[in-house]
């Protein structure tokens, strides 16, 4: 790749504007907790922090000496003033002392946020981690004047996601809390959620298990598949052993408002969220005589801080077994999809030596099998990898060289018996969330997209742009082949090369080429070139 590429790729992230992040919170004069680990992890995720101080504490790593509140007329000054210049794409909630500030906070978000939201044109996610004790047991809320279950219940219903760990989510549900979240934990969460109309990640940052398991139940989540909706979603790593854990909640919640207001989704924003915690408890240190503090080392990259996906409700993902599926032989690069035989047969003779057939709308059963058939016999004709989208036994009963499954399909299908067939298997994905899903399953391949806007198929998800996919190149470069696709042609192929994406799938640039074959020959030409 040429040096001016390069430039060219980091310019294009750096020249965005930093989204605005609210964090509306304590300061902790310590430096690892509250405003201090809000404003560190905002920055160092690439947003710019502004700050909404609720109160003022005296604290070193060991103890808090002091806690001042602010008043409710400072506490609506610094929110007007921010709002009047400087509008959130994100806002992280955390300490609020009292029953009056929690109060003020929901009158203010309900009277505002629908404004601000209108002025950016788009929603502002609000992250609640609902903190009410410090990690030393320092109580953060006033006895005398401490917020009621429906003071909570009204600052619920005003957010987008509440962070609690298991002891405040018994404090917000009213369950009495014993060592371990009782039996019907799982019941309470979607109670909550469904009174609420909030979606919920229960941390497990204060049980002990090997594990650390986030319990995401989840209501409504923009640009996500439906599949992902009213269900319950485990985040897990492995535990990491450190004391020097101080400000880990504040770092995971304003890491999602962070990564929200850079435009990820939450399911994504909460994986590089953890990642993030994890990446910087790895390298925690002592900063006083007590538990020490976060590093802090920017984006996540590493594949190993970042969470298994558990999705209960999808027994067939719950396998232990890991399957192998048939590796691709050759590189992709540029993989032509289609739903016509005919323009298959032309690709093929005119050299790929990787297709796709992809059928949609309505045909006769028997039609179907005939096209199924004759792409995969076409395929042995040629020599070349012939995958069938979504029709996996079909593609079983005639021996194709591979399937290919978009997110629902890999819930729905028999993955086992495509692996046992000798079958490659392709994944779709449309960010992290979903990257991290079918990387789990061990595929042939992953195809990350849609990468530019695109009239050929509707998603839930929006473009992922070039940033996001270098993002995703980054972590997964290595592991398995990378395939973009969405809106690629001749013109806007070379920028792709920037995102260490190996290889790139188009359906339009050929299927509506004069001449596929020849369209064929020249993308594959350009591609190589930019080698
Ligand atoms: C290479 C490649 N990538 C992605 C897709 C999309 O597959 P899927 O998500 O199953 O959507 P449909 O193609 O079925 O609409 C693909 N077909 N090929
Ligand atoms: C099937 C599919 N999956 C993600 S984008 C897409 C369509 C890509 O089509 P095109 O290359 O015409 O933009
Ligand atoms: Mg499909």
């Amino acid at each position: 790749m040429h040096s001016t590429q390069h430039q060219h790729l980091s310019a294009a992230s750096t020249d965005e504007p930093k989204p605005i992040v609210w964090s509306i919170a304590a300061s902790d004069s310590g430096g690892g907790a509250g405003i201090q680990a809000d404003t560190l992890t905002i920055h160092d995720l690439g947003g710019h922090p502004c700050n909404v101080v609720t109160a003022i504490t005296a604290q070193n790593s060991i103890h808090i000496s002091q806690l001042t509140t602010s008043d409710a007329a400072v506490l609506t000054a610094q929110l007007n003033c921010l709002a009047a210049d400087m509008p959130p794409k994100g806002i992280k909630i955390g300490v609020l002392t009292s029953a009056q500030q929690v109060r003020l906070l929901s009158h203010w978000l309900q009277t505002n946020l629908d404004a601000l939201a209108a002025k950016l044109g788009q929603s502002i996610p609000v992250i609640w981690d609902p903190v009410m004790l410090a990690s030393n047991g320092h109580m953060l809320t006033e006895s005398t004047a401490a917020p009621s279950t429906s003071d909570y219940l009204a600052l619920a219903k005003q957010v987008s996601l509440i962070t609690p760990n298991y002891s405040e989510f018994c404090r917000l549900t009213e369950t009495n809390h014993s060592e371990n979240m009782h039996d019907d934990w799982q019941q309470q969460l979607q109670k909550f959620v469904q009174k609420t109309g909030t979606n919920v990640l229960l941390t497990g940052g204060d049980q002990a298990s090997q594990q650390a398991v986030d319990w995401l139940y989840t209501e409504q989540i923009e640009h996500t598949s439906a599949k992902h909706l009213q269900q319950l979603i485990g985040f897990s790593s492995h535990r990491i052993a450190t004391q020097h854990n101080h400000g880990t909640g504040c770092t995971y919640s304003s890491g999602i408002a962070s990564a929200m207001a850079l435009g990820y989704p939450l399911l994504d924003a909460i994986c590089i969220a953890k990642a993030y915690v994890n990446q910087g408890l790895t390298a925690g240190y002592a900063v006083g005589q007590g538990p020490g503090v976060l590093s802090r080392n920017g984006w996540p990259q590493r594949l190993s801080d970042f969470p298994t996906i558990i999705l209960p409700a999808q027994q067939s993902l719950l396998l232990n077994e890991k399957l192998r599926f048939t590796k691709v032989q050759t590189p992709l690069q540029v993989y032509p999809v289609t739903q016509s035989v005919g323009v298959l047969e032309q690709v093929l003779a005119a050299g790929a030596l990787t297709v796709q057939l992809r059928i949609k709308g309505s045909i006769e059963p028997v039609e179907l099998e005939q096209n199924i058939k004759q792409a995969i016999d076409l395929g042995r004709q040629y020599q070349a990898q012939v995958f069938i989208n979504d029709h996996w036994q079909l593609a079983i009963k005639h021996h194709a060289f591979g399937v290919h499954l978009g997110q629902e399909d890999m819930l729905e299908a028999d993955l086992k018996q495509i692996a046992d067939a000798g079958l490659a298997l392709g994944l779709s994905s449309h960010g992290y969330f979903e990257i991290l899903l079918a990387a789990q399953r061990n595929p042939s391949y992953l195809a990350i997209g849609h990468v530019f806007p695109t009239p050929t198929k509707s998603m839930p998800s929006q473009p992922q742009g070039l940033s996001k996919l270098s993002r995703y190149g980054q972590l997964l470069q290595g592991k398995l082949p990378l395939v973009a696709i969405g809106g690629i042609n001749a013109e806007n192929m070379a920028t792709i090369k920037q995102s260490k994406i190996d290889d790139i799938a188009v359906v339009r640039a050929i299927e509506e080429a004069v001449n596929p074959g020849l369209s064929w020959q020249n993308l594959q030409h350009h591609w190589q070139q930019n080698q």
